[in-house]
């Protein structure tokens, strides 16, 4: 069954979270394209650990199965993480149901969690990147696939004020012009495809044999040094703050337009959204794209999709994407 469900920044525009019911149990969940567990804080947390967040009691469950021999461990890139053991329960997010759904029930969570407004989060990427183990589990996507009209699912993020994630059809409300859709590569388990230019006012550049993943869980836009030097070189108050860990600027500037390439197809995100934060210099402001570091696989997160409906089709599978 089709449906979409209402996707809420938090106060600092660093996540999006969804409301997902999970054995009658409602819970406020990270929807991130970037990983593929589905996990959530829980009573087997330390009960310091479990101040401020929703937790899932399974015992309050009448539909939890225990699988509590299957368990779980994720790092993820920004070095925080998670872990803990397995169970099964009925899942709903808007209008659309999988029942035995595997639910990753934490009994550890790193401090950035604890800290943060979310109770957990729901993987959309490749069920082959999954960390149950001895038996990966299918993602939610991958279990309410067979009941959609189409295999998709998409997200529309606008900055500061409430989004949606659609699953099973595209919402044209949510978008202007026309969807334009490249090939993935799911081979590393996540939306990847080719991203080899960029391209800042009328200085154009390569990014050759980079790729670039759509990450719902990733806040900014993390791309090739190259880019993101030539996109700072046009904002003439910028540097390279050690102190606030990127590029700051003086938040008077004005800045510029980024463009990159998605496939053949070109994405824009336009300089009024890529204003980020304060940073911690009085009148300075964060951008909000920065630097990858090394390697060659652009991270297109949350400030890309402020500005851009992506949509995630399984069947091809393909990326898509239109201003919105
Ligand atoms: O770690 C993440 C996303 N992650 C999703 C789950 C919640 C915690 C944040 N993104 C990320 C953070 C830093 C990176 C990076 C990706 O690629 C290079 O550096």
């Amino acid at each position: 069954q089709d449906g979409s469900a209402t996707a809420s920044p938090d106060p600092n525009n660093v996540e999006y979270l969804v409301p997902v019911s999970i054995g009658g149990e409602t819970l406020n969940l990270d929807f991130d394209s970037g990983s593929a567990d589905l996990w959530v804080f829980s009573t087997l947390l330390s009960s310091s650990d479990q101040q401020g967040h929703n937790i899932y009691d399974s015992s309050k469950s009448s539909t939890f199965q225990d699988q509590s021999s299957s368990t779980w461990s994720i790092q993820y890139a920004d070095g925080s993480g998670a872990s803990g053991t397995c169970g099964t329960d009925d899942v709903t997010v808007g209008g659309t149901s999988v029942q035995g759904q595997v639910i990753e029930l934490a009994n550890q969570v790193s401090s950035s969690f604890v800290s943060g407004a979310g109770d957990g989060l729901l993987g959309l990427a490749f069920s082959s990147i999954n960390t149950v183990q001895p038996q990966p589990a299918q993602t939610f996507f991958d279990n309410a696939q067979s009941s959609l009209d189409k295999p998709l699912f998409a997200a529309y993020l606008p900055k500061d004020t409430d989004g949606a994630y659609d699953f099973g059809a595209t919402d044209s409300s949510k978008f202007t012009g026309s969807l334009v859709y490249t090939d993935v590569d799911s081979s590393n388990g996540f939306w990847e495809y080719p991203s080899t230019s960029f391209k800042v006012g009328s200085t154009s550049g390569s990014m050759s044999g980079f790729t670039g993943i759509t990450d719902t869980g990733t806040t900014l836009v993390l791309m090739s040094d190259t880019a993101v030097s030539a996109y700072y070189k046009q904002v003439s108050s910028a540097s390279n703050s050690q102190t606030d860990g990127g590029y700051v600027f003086d938040c008077s500037e004005t800045l510029p337009d980024i463009s990159f390439a998605i496939g053949d197809n070109t994405a824009t995100i336009p300089g009024s959204l890529i204003n980020f934060s304060s940073a911690s210099a009085s009148g300075t402001c964060f951008g909000g794209v920065q630097s990858v570091g090394s390697g060659s696989q652009n991270i297109y997160g949350d400030v890309f999709l402020n500005a851009n409906y992506g949509v995630f089709d399984a069947s091809g599978p393909s990326f898509g994407f239109a201003t919105s």
